[in-house]
């Protein structure tokens, strides 16, 4: 774990001190898009996704990139699962880096920008032609999937649409700061106070998303939309890692029954469970964050059947 300095990697954990024991998230700093008539046209096989499977926000990254059937357009690389003193790793393939043949994913950074200062991040959102990180924030790579290579790839699913796009932008909100981010908050709080102050508005948040799925089919109404997928992502590493390692242990997803129907509707979707690598996931939690779990050993459990038959759209506790 550490972040770079001026281009220089400094080998540091996040400084909770200032705030209190509190961990704040930095903002990504790369924030371009792709669009036409722009330095960063939408063409196929120029841009590089570099992601982890551990990592809930590239995973967002990963899943509209499937969704969007942009596989054969953007290419992928994946870190290896632990992420310590050098930060995110290459490794031997498929774990490689094929642009450069990097080892490290600062060195990417770097390219982009040799006098970095900040985090080095996953995912990243690279441009082969004018090799440099067009967008490091999956917030905005998700939504440069949604619709910027629509006319190469033919697919017009549409996970923002204008109707609701500030009902989205509502749920995000809350969602971000309180179960996407807020797992990290419980996580990385360094004081006790900074831990109940997280674990508390976890829960509540948690509780009022059950709520909103006893009435309704996804989070936005009945249409499947980003802030379905956004929240997918954490509520799949929740019981496997969250619950255990970030001491957010008050309730299990499987413990929430529109939560845990609605959870294995959105795994069983075409395409996602590949997308999911729980050995990386609870490697790379267990064994990364020496802080949290000095021994770095990594537990066997839980066994969790994500293939189980769900009873979301058939009138079981909401409305198809
Ligand atoms: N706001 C960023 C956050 C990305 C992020 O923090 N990724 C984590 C992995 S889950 C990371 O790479 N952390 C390395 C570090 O903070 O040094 C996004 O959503 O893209």
């Amino acid at each position: 774990m550490g972040l770079l300095v001026d281009g220089q990697w400094h080998d540091k954990w996040y400084d909770t001190e200032k705030h209190g024991g509190r961990f704040v998230r930095s903002e990504s700093q790369f924030r371009n898009t792709v669009a036409k008539g722009t330095e960063f046209e939408p063409e196929s096989g120029r841009y590089h996704l570099y992601v982890s499977y551990a990592c809930p926000w590239a995973h967002r990254a990963l899943i509209f990139r499937k969704l969007k059937g942009l596989e054969n357009h953007i290419d992928v690389s994946v870190v290896h699962p632990l992420m310590l003193e050098n930060g995110w790793e290459f490794s031997e393939a498929p774990l490689n880096e094929p642009l450069y043949d990097a080892d490290f994913l600062y060195q990417i950074y770097l390219k982009a920008d040799p006098e970095y200062t900040g985090r080095v991040t996953v995912p990243v959102l690279w441009d082969k032609k004018t090799q440099t990180i067009v967008n490091n924030e999956s917030a905005e790579i998700i939504r440069i999937f949604n619709s910027v290579f629509n006319e190469l790839t033919g697919n017009t699913l549409d996970f923002f649409p204008a109707s609701k796009q500030k009902q989205i932008e509502e749920i995000n909100e809350w969602v971000y700061n309180d179960i996407n981010n807020g797992v990290y908050r419980s996580g990385f709080a360094t004081t006790q106070k900074a831990y109940e102050e997280a674990y508390q508005s976890l829960f509540a948040a948690l509780d009022k998303v059950e709520g909103i799925l006893s009435q309704s089919r996804y989070l936005a109404g009945d249409e499947l939309t980003e802030a379905d997928w956004r929240l997918f992502t954490t509520l799949v590493r929740f019981d496997a890692v969250y619950f255990g390692h970030f001491k957010t242990n008050k309730k299990r997803i499987v413990d929430y029954p529109n939560m845990w129907n609605y959870l294995l509707e959105l795994y069983q979707h075409q395409g996602v469970e590949e997308t999911v690598v729980m050995d990386h996931i609870k490697t790379h939690y267990y064994a990364s964050h020496t802080t949290i779990n000095p021994t770095q050993v990594v537990p066997k459990g839980p066994e969790i059947d994500f293939h189980q038959t769900h009873n979301r759209g058939q009138n079981g506790g909401e409305k198809s």
